[in-house]
């Protein structure tokens, strides 16, 4: 099934739910800070689990002790989706659990 893109409004509404993430290049983005490489690390391979499990994937890059994703959706032409924000909601629920911030 076809996901629509997001308006502008609807997009800054999902936002004010999750402080951290903004709209960057028209990608939902947000970086973490861990308490080290092998935690970050971890954290990424959680993410890599629950991108899987959503079919649905962003950038995610690994830094020294940061982890930071950007996601758009490639099959809305590169626009903004509720699919993007539920990965984005999963990925704040499972960061409280790796001691992210
Ligand atoms: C075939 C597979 O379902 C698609 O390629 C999925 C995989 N992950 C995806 N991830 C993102 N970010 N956008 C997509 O359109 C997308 N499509």
């Amino acid at each position: 099934m076809p996901v629509e893109p997001l308006s502008q409004k609807e997009i800054e509404e999902r936002l004010a739910e999750l402080p951290g993430w903004s709209l960057d290049a028209g990608r939902l983005t947000r970086s973490y800070r861990l308490g080290s490489h092998f935690e970050a690390t971890a954290m990424v391979v959680h993410i890599a689990q629950v991108q899987e499990e959503l079919d649905h994937h962003s950038d995610l890059t690994l830094g020294y002790n940061t982890v930071s994703l950007s996601v758009h959706t490639h099959s809305a032409g590169g626009a903004v989706t509720e699919k993007d924000v539920e990965l984005a909601r999963r990925v704040e629920d499972l960061a409280a659990g790796h001691g992210a911030h």
